[in-house]
């Protein structure tokens, strides 16, 4: 890997190089998203670019077979591995960006625990990123739902989530981030991890004929036409109700997100880093 930034803070700003990104996933809609945001910008290059299947051009960066990554890796020295693809490549792809010493930012999800664990395992050689939602908004949702749960922790939570027609996985990364969210904020108010019967439980679609239960926390996952990315989390007792809900309004807002990610992680030390790190206290630019 080699440094590009003498302040090691990750800014490339200054008037030293600017980063050198590699993209995997680059036909796909983050990824066209990630090359088009970084061509954009003074303070990163496009070194390599990178997908499974033949792919014209993008916004003229060539395009090569994701199948010779480890090669084309040593030949482009890039800083930065940046993918969105799926969890079945993403985790070949950061063990063998580990291998080449390349620092990975990942916004792929629908990892299972093998999959993760694979993740993991490459953030012991290089600094490793990986967030299921790069928008600063989602990041200032997760604060604003931790809150309001802590303020109103017996109140019934359901989360509902839009996404576009083409999206594989469900419930959401971002879903299931927030579930964990919502899970961390109750278990804590009750003293402990509910070990027994009235730890929270995620009941996906609701149907049949059955009262809801106090633990419950309902779980919908909505997908039609173009939606970018849409997050609702409705929090009701106590005859009130409170929805908390972000919108994307297109993927730049992920792509901005990522590239921020992947100049503050170059030069860090090994490790598992998530959005939050980046933000730090506050979530605006
Ligand atoms: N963290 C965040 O902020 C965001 C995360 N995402 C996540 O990013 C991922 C990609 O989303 P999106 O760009 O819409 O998906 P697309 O289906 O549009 O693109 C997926 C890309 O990854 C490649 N790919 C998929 N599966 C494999 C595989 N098994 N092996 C090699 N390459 C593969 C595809 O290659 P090919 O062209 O050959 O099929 C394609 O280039 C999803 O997990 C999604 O949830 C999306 C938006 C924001
Ligand atoms: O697939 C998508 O499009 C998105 N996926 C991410 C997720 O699964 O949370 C982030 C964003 O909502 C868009």
């Amino acid at each position: 890997m080699t440094a590009r930034n003498a302040a090691g803070d990750g800014s490339t700003g200054g008037g030293s190089d600017p980063l050198r990104i590699a993209v995997t996933g680059a036909g796909g809609r983050m990824g066209r998203e990630v090359i088009e945001a970084a061509r954009a910008r003074a303070d990163v290059a496009v070194a390599l670019a990178v997908n499974r299947t033949p792919t014209d051009p993008i916004a003229g960066v060539d395009v090569a077979d994701a199948g010779h990554l480890a090669d084309l890796l040593v030949d482009a020295d890039p800083d930065v591995l940046v993918d969105f693809t799926g969890p079945e490549s993403a985790a070949e792809y950061a063990e063998t960006a580990a291998e080449a010493g390349v620092a990975v930012v990942t916004g792929t999800t629908g990892f299972d625990s093998g999959g993760t664990a694979r993740l993991r395992a490459a953030s012991e050689a290089v600094p490793l990123l990986k967030a299921s939602n790069f928008a600063r908004g989602v990041a200032a949702l997760r604060r604003a739902v931790r809150e309001a749960v802590a303020a109103v922790p017996g109140y019934d939570v359901e989360l509902t989530e839009t996404h576009h027609n083409g999206k594989r996985d469900a419930p959401s990364g971002t879903a299931k981030t927030l579930l964990d969210d919502v899970e961390g904020v109750r278990e804590e108010v009750r003293g402990d991890p509910a070990g027994g019967d009235d730890r929270d439980r995620r009941v996906h679609g609701r149907e049949g004929d059955a009262p809801r239960e106090p633990n419950e926390i309902g779980v919908h996952a909505r997908r039609a036409g173009d939606v970018t990315g849409e997050h609702e989390v409705l929090l009701a007792g106590n005859r009130e109700t409170l929805a908390l809900t972000h919108r994307a309004g297109d993927r730049g807002v992920f792509a901005a997100g990522a590239l921020d990610a992947a100049a503050w992680l170059v030069d860090r030390d090994p490790d598992w880093y998530d959005f939050d790190d980046v933000l730090g206290d506050g979530v605006s630019e």
